[in-house]
């Protein structure tokens, strides 16, 4: 409808749309067993996510005393094995999600899907899920190519033109998220139930939300 304030809105994926940390708190145990360290629990897992795979391992791993770079990447490969045979065994919309995306399509808004994970990933959870369709991109931490994910504006910016252009708002979970907002010069949100790294007033967003439920209702007043 051409009274909304936004023509694109723009989403990370972890700890926004989707609850993802037990499975990926999965793939990394996977690794850290093998690597004889110690697991870590689902909750921590939380903890651990925001800037991709890579550092959730290495965050895990530095935790425990670190570990030589090829070691550490013999796990991380490792950890991406596990995470492709198994990326959507627990994962799940976040409450609200279907039906937030059902009324922005009814109202004409252009959506699309930036996050850190590799974008084959991230199809292929959208994909199980049955929720890939109703993207009108996804746009993943390789995407752009090296350097340029989250907290870079890049992906945001490239997700805005596949999704028309004008104007755009995203709404994240983390200070990498903020961040690429404020780099592309975007209005972000913050999504307060996610896997937030620092405490909700200190993450700098525009407004805030606790539920899904609440996005649609927010982006209007902003
Ligand atoms: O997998 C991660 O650590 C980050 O993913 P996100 O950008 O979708 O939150
Ligand atoms: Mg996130």
């Amino acid at each position: 409808m051409a009274d909304f304030p936004f023509d694109v809105v723009g989403f990370d994926l972890d700890g926004t749309l989707l609850e993802t940390h037990r499975d990926l708190g999965a793939a990394v145990n996977h690794a850290l067993a093998l690597g004889g360290f110690a697991s870590v629990p689902a909750d921590s897992a939380k903890d651990l996510i925001g800037g991709g795979a890579k550092i959730m391992l290495k965050r895990a791993i530095d935790d425990q005393g670190g570990l030589p770079d090829d070691e550490f990447h013999k796990l991380y490969k490792q950890t991406l094995a596990f995470y492709g045979d198994n990326h959507a065994v627990h994962t799940q919309p976040y409450p609200g999600a279907v039906e937030m995306l059902d009324e922005l399509a009814a109202r004409g808004v252009r959506v699309g899907v930036v996050t850190n994970k590799f974008e084959h990933f991230a199809r292929a959870i959208l994909g199980t899920l049955e929720l890939v369709d109703r993207f009108d991109c996804v746009i993943g931490g390789d995407t752009m190519g090296k350097g340029r994910a989250k907290p870079a504006p890049d992906p945001i910016l490239h997700a805005r033109e596949c999704c028309g252009g004008g104007r755009m708002v995203y709404v994240g979970d983390s200070s990498y998220d903020v961040r690429a907002a404020r780099a592309a010069e975007v209005p972000v949100i913050a999504a307060c139930y996610g896997y937030c790294d620092k405490p909700r007033e200190e993450l700098g967003a525009d407004a805030m939300i606790d539920s899904l439920g609440e996005l649609i209702p927010v982006l209007e007043k902003l």
